[in-house]
Order: structure tokens, then sequence, then C-alpha cells
């Protein structure tokens, strides 16, 4: 089996990969919309985006890829502990530069602001490549945001280790497929369903309905963020994350009634990388 994630070798997706998918060939890709793309062309037969971390929040870019171009189901989470580094090639020049994915530097952005004052900070696709990219500038007095795994494949020096700003740090990744996985290897937490709601327009009150259906059957919503439905300002399509319970059908009913109109984005296990 193909298994697209978001590469190069050595990113915290690839390590979520690994974990969910320890014996089947892993298809590295340059972006989260990539990885969503190959998956949609059915060049592979699951994909693993980042969806949410604990101390950042939403991965914007793979929600909004994910509801606005492609139908694809969530099929499995797993969570991964995120312990981010500061890699160099030298660590006795001062850094100028300070290379990683926007999630990673706004993990550790205390921490950097704090300890490399006159350092800029650069967005790269991944942490894996923002590694990449330091390692094949050795010359520069250049940094990356990244795991430890990363420092042994692109052979650079761990110079502050553990340094995200919350130290228990987390993030969540979906895997889109037709079915559910097979992840014997892992820990199964809970099982949850996630929705991705559109209110209808001139109706008063409108997201206090739609999440009611939930709260008087005591369905337990665990998320609810708004995103632009990039139509006009101001109107948003709604993701709900709920554990799951019998009793969905029931407030998917009632939803319909009301206008809402509903894509069910998955039906998952929730599983401890
Ligand atoms: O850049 C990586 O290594 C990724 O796998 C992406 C990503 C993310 O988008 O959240 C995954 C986990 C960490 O939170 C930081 C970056």
């Amino acid at each position: 089996m193909n298994i697209a994630y978001l590469g190069p070798v050595g990113s915290f997706s690839h390590m979520a990969a690994k974990a969910a998918f320890p014996a089947e060939n892993l298809l590295a890709l340059g972006t989260i919309s990539e990885v969503i793309t190959a998956y949609d062309k059915k060049l592979c037969d699951f994909a693993l985006i980042p969806i949410e971390n604990s101390i950042e929040g939403t991965v914007n870019l793979a929600i909004d890829t994910l509801f606005h171009k492609s139908r694809a189901k969530v099929v499995a989470e797993v969570v991964l502990s995120i312990s981010q580094n500061v890699l160099v090639t030298s660590k006795t020049r001062e850094i100028e530069k300070i290379y990683s994915h926007p999630q990673a530097l706004a993990q550790t952005r205390n921490f950097l602001m704090k300890n490399y004052p006159q350092a800029k900070l650069e967005i790269t696709d991944s942490t894996a490549s923002a590694a990449e990219f330091v390692k094949n500038h050795a010359d520069e007095a250049f940094a990356a945001v990244a795991n430890y795994e990363a420092a042994e494949i692109y052979g650079l020096e761990v110079l502050a280790e553990n340094v995200q700003d919350v130290k228990d740090n987390n993030t969540r990744f979906w895997i889109l497929g037709e079915v559910a996985p097979k992840v014997d290897n892992l820990l199964e937490l809970e099982k949850k369903v996630s929705l991705a709601l559109t209110l209808p327009e001139n109706l008063p009150g409108a997201l206090h309905k739609a999440i009611s259906v939930f709260a008087w059957r005591g369905i337990d919503m665990t998320k609810i963020e708004s995103r632009p439905l990039k139509t006009i300002l101001g109107e948003y399509f709604f993701i709900i994350d709920l554990v799951a319970d019998e009793k969905i059908v029931y407030a998917l009913e009632e939803l319909q009634s009301l206008g809402v109109t509903v894509r069910l984005l998955g039906n998952y296990n929730v599983y401890e990388a």
C-alpha cells in the first residue's frame, strides 16, 4: 500500500505515518495540498495530513484544502507528541535566519525571540524541508526548527532541544482513505465524528440552533471552529468534532430540517502514536 505524507523524510508527518503504517510504502510529497491531491487522484491508498496542534491550533491549509477542494473522508486520527529542536550546521555562529514550517515557528515563538532576537524567521513547507535546506546551505548562519530525527537524517547538530513554548505539545493528524486502516500497533484513545456545517442564510441564531441539536441530546462536542467560506467577508463554514454516539444520526436529521448543510468529514478511531 502507498501512503502519502508531507515530506521530506524526517518531518513530523513522516513520524506519524511510520507509527500508523510501519510496513507500508511511504510517499513523501512537498506540500499538504499535494498530499490531499495525490489522494484525490488515487495515487495513494491513504494520505496523512496534520490537522491541529495543541499550542498553535488548526492547520488552516489542511482544513481549507480538504473542505474546498476535496471530497476525501477521514478514516483515522493519529495524535503525536511533538518535540521541537533548533538544528544547525555549526554551533559557533550567531544565527541569522531560522527556517521552519509556520506551525513549528509558532510553537517555539517565545523561545526563538528570547534566545535569537537577531534572527529572521523564514517559512518552509515542512520542518524537514527546513532541515534539508539548512544542510544544503552549510556555510550560512542558518538554523532549522525540526524534530530530533531530522537532525540525524540531515547530519545537523542540535543547538537546543525540546524548545516548544509549552512542553506538552501534541499534533493531530488525519488519515484520509476509503476504509479504516488496520492500526493494531497503536493505542486506541476514542472514536470521533467530524462534520463541516454550512448554515442557512436568514435564520436568526442559526449557529445556536445548529449546535443545540447536539447539546439537548447530550452529544459531547470536542471542537468547533469557523473558517471562511471564501465567498464574501463574514461567511463561514464550521468544523465540528463530536465524541461518537449513536444519537448523532438523529441530530443530523434535525440539522437537515433546519436547512443546515452537513458534510460528514469522517467517523473514525483516534490513536496515540
Ligand atoms: O513540518 C512538519 O514536520 C509537519 O509534519 C507539519 C506539522 C504541522 O503542520 O503541524 C506537523 C507537526 C508539527 O505541529 C509541526 C508541523
